[in-house]
């Protein structure tokens, strides 16, 4: 399943994305605010464990969100300030890390550097802001599905819909929960109107 926002407070903010105007500081503080509220959506219904904790009156138990089960995984360059946003709300987070890079004439990925906790009986959070053609999203998935994940949910910013249909036909158990889905790819497998390359953008480059 995918489910697009409907949140106009993200809506405002994927504009400020797309404004050439927004330089890289603000876009990543950008998408870092992005990312805590699609990941608080993705996690309305997430496990909880009851804990005991220190009130100002005493010892109280109470629920909270089992964060020993995530792993927080950011696809970089790119996926870098999902990963900063959401480690502001759940700082106890694990982290693993896959570096892709999509071979721009091609738009075939690559994998260039990959360190993943152990993931039995563990949810991935795949953090990768833009979903184009989808191989870098479905290759990220099909590696994460052979080291053992048991569940992964995949959030996103941008979307084209081609890519979240190829995403969805390849991996059907991966739920994807993305800010907006723009109109379509370009030729040059671009989305449209998207903002650009969002690694360039968030990290003051260009390639
Ligand atoms: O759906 P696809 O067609 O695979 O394209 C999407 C991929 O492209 C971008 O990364 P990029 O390869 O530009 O690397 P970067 O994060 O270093 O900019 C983006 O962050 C995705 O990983
Ligand atoms: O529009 C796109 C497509 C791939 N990667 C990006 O960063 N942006
Ligand atoms: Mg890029």
């Amino acid at each position: 399943m995918y489910k697009e926002s409907t949140n106009v407070v993200v809506k405002h903010l994927v504009n400020r994305l797309r404004d050439v105007r927004t330089a890289s500081n603000e876009f990543r503080l950008t998408i870092e605010e992005l990312s805590r509220i699609i990941a608080s959506e993705a996690l309305s219904d997430f496990e909880t464990v009851t804990q005991n904790i220190n009130t100002w009156q005493g010892s109280l138990d109470v629920e909270m969100l089992e964060v020993q089960k995530l792993v927080l995984v950011p696809i970089l360059r790119a996926g870098e300030p999902m990963l900063t946003g959401i480690l502001k709300t759940l700082p106890y987070a694990r982290s693993g890390f896959l570096a892709m890079k999509r071979d721009e004439k091609t738009a075939l990925s690559k994998l260039f550097y990959e360190n993943i906790p152990p993931l039995e009986d563990k949810t991935v959070l795949l953090l990768d802001p833009m979903i184009a053609t989808g191989g870098s999203l479905i290759d990220a998935i099909t590696y994460l599905k052979e080291k053992g994940a048991k569940r992964i949910i995949s959030l996103n910013i941008l979307g084209a819909p081609e890519g979240i249909k190829a995403v969805q036909e390849a991996h059907k158990d991966v739920d994807i929960y993305i800010a907006q889905i723009d109109e379509r790819l370009d030729d040059n497998k671009y989305i449209r109107p998207g903002l650009g390359d969002a690694g360039d953008r968030a990290f003051n480059t260009n390639s």
